[in-house]
């Protein structure tokens, strides 16, 4: 508890540090809940106290961890319990302090808060405190799901203790966690391994693909692309562009001859196969597919896919094609709406609402469902393997909401599936290198694919509006600031 303390103190010290403030004077108010995740705070508190800082503990459950709570009086500290009577004056007393810390509930709650506690976290909410860093998780968050129960405080910052628990990983949970900072206790070889990981840009460099000398259009993987129609040319454009700067050897393009020129214009490098394609080894099926001839062609490259093992990228207009089950070297990728219709086809009856606020449960269930990888889009991404693992991926930034984005994503990601194919996934690559056992490498495949997909955003952005296009030309800069952590 003492190390947990000195992180969370030292965060806050940071924290205002780089805000420009002083530490000595500034006000500080911690709200304590009756458990260890309190008594985390409420030591923090007596060691901010001591560096100088004004500081008051609400207690808001009436009794707090004893010898934390001494701890603090014995630094200074000054104590509020919470009532029915002083919600609101607590409230904006502590909306006015340079940092609250929400030391309320951790690991150990059960549902979100109730009584005066709810009303005061509610009510802080409305008020916008300068700073607010959240001890372990923001209260309200479910530590293991990221399933939020409101009032939930937003924090810029969490510090968290022993490892990041999937909840801050996942949204809606992530929404509300704001940075997150780590602090090893000690405790880190008896934790289980984390339900949900995520990639570094480390890994990134270990795991990209990188062509050999005698490298040639086969050993660099061949994707086809069955996306666009004359509705929707962009999104043929889109995807078959973003695939061919994501490192292939070559994209094959199927669809009308109309579309095909526009594609070929904007990527003459890409092939467009009127007939019986050519040798390809992996697929992206269903950006912008509109028509009956797209869809049969959708449909037949689905069935070569599975007939002869090939990675498929399947998205959009083609999650309607699906067999019942799905090889496990399949990835989806719908939205939260998208997702709503997959579940129902096993069976499960949910809105989109129910998903967004349970993403890490139903985008787990869908990958056990239909056999596939599931890489549901969002602010943050995750993606499940069938065999349960998830890994969660948020390296973009929300100005990447926009018309295209999930096309450029589904032409980076075939193109990943084409050379992973080619260069193989085995027990001697890179994979396996970084712990990736074999049942959750295409897991990790999309999970490179979103994270080269959100860089590439970030970077297109800026802080302000991108396209779609711009993503994808962003996509070799990426590879390239990935490229430099190879030897780090
Ligand atoms: N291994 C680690 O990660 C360490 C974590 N530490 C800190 O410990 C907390 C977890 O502490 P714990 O005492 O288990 O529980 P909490 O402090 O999270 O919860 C406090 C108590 O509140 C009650 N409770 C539960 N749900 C609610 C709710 N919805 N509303 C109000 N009160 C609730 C419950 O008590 P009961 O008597 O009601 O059962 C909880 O016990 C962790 O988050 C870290 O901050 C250690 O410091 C280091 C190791
Ligand atoms: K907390």
């Amino acid at each position: 508890m003492q190390r947990a303390a000195h992180g969370l103190a030292n965060a806050v010290v940071r924290e205002l540090r780089a805000d420009g403030r002083r530490i000595y004077g500034s006000s500080v108010t911690v709200l304590a809940g009756k458990g260890n995740n309190g008594g985390d705070g409420l030591f923090a508190a007596a060691m901010l106290a001591r560096r100088g800082m004004r500081t008051t503990a609400v207690l808001t459950a009436g009794s707090a961890h004893p010898d934390a709570l001494a701890a603090f009086r014995a630094a200074g500290g000054r104590v509020q319990p919470l009532d029915d009577a002083n919600v609101e004056e607590l409230a904006v007393a502590t909306a006015g302090d340079d940092v609250v810390i929400d030391a309320i509930l951790g690991t150990g709650a059960r549902g979100g808060l109730n009584g005066p506690a709810a009303e005061l976290v509610a009510a802080l909410q409305e008020l916008h405190p300068a700073l607010v860093v959240a001890c372990d998780v923001p209260s309200g968050v479910d530590a293991d799901t990221g399933e939020t129960h409101w009032p939930v405080l937003t924090a810029r910052l969490t510090v968290t203790f022993g490892g990041a628990k999937a909840g801050l990983l996942a949204d809606p949970g992530e929404g509300c966690s704001g940075r997150v900072h780590v602090v090893q206790i000690g405790i880190e070889d008896h934790l289980p391994s984390p339900a949900l990981r995520r990639l570094t840009v480390h890994d990134l460099a270990k795991l990209l693909p990188h062509p050999g000398r005698r490298a040639q259009k086969y050993t660099r993987g061949v994707v086809g692309v069955v996306a666009g129609s004359a509705r929707y040319t962009g999104a043929a454009a889109l995807s078959v562009e973003a695939a061919s700067v994501s490192g292939p050897g070559m994209v094959r393009y199927l669809g009308p001859e109309t579309v095909a020129r526009q594609v070929l214009a904007r990527t003459p490098e890409a092939i467009w196969e009127p007939d019986e394609p050519g040798r390809v080894q992996a697929w992206l099926l269903g950006p912008g597919l509109d028509g009956s001839d797209q869809l049969q062609r959708a449909k037949d490259a689905l069935q070569a896919a599975y007939d002869g093992g090939q990675p498929a990228v399947v998205d959009a207009g083609a999650l309607e094609l699906l067999p019942e089950r799905c090889p496990p070297n399949w990835i989806l990728t719908p939205h939260a709406g998208e997702l709503t219709s997959l579940l129902g086809r096993s069976e499960v009856r949910v809105t989109r609402d129910d998903v967004e606020s349970r993403t890490l449960h139903f985008v787990r269930l869908a990958a056990e469902h239909t056999g596939a990888v599931v890489l549901l889009k969002g602010a943050t991404t995750l993606i499940a393997s069938p065999s349960g693992t998830v890994f969660s991926q948020s390296d973009g930034n929300p100005w990447m909401s926009t018309a295209g984005s999930g096309d450029v994503l589904g032409g980076i990601l075939g193109a990943l599936a084409a050379s992973y194919a080619a260069s193989g996934l085995g027990d001697d690559g890179p994979f396996a290198g970084i712990g990736i056992g074999p049942e959750e490498r295409w897991a990790a495949v999309a999970a490179v694919g979103a994270s080269i997909h959100g860089m590439a955003g970030k970077a297109a952005s800026g802080a302000g509006p991108t396209t779609a296009a711009a993503i994808a030309r962003e996509v070799p800069e990426t590879f390239r600031v990935i490229h430099k952590y190879v030897s780090a």
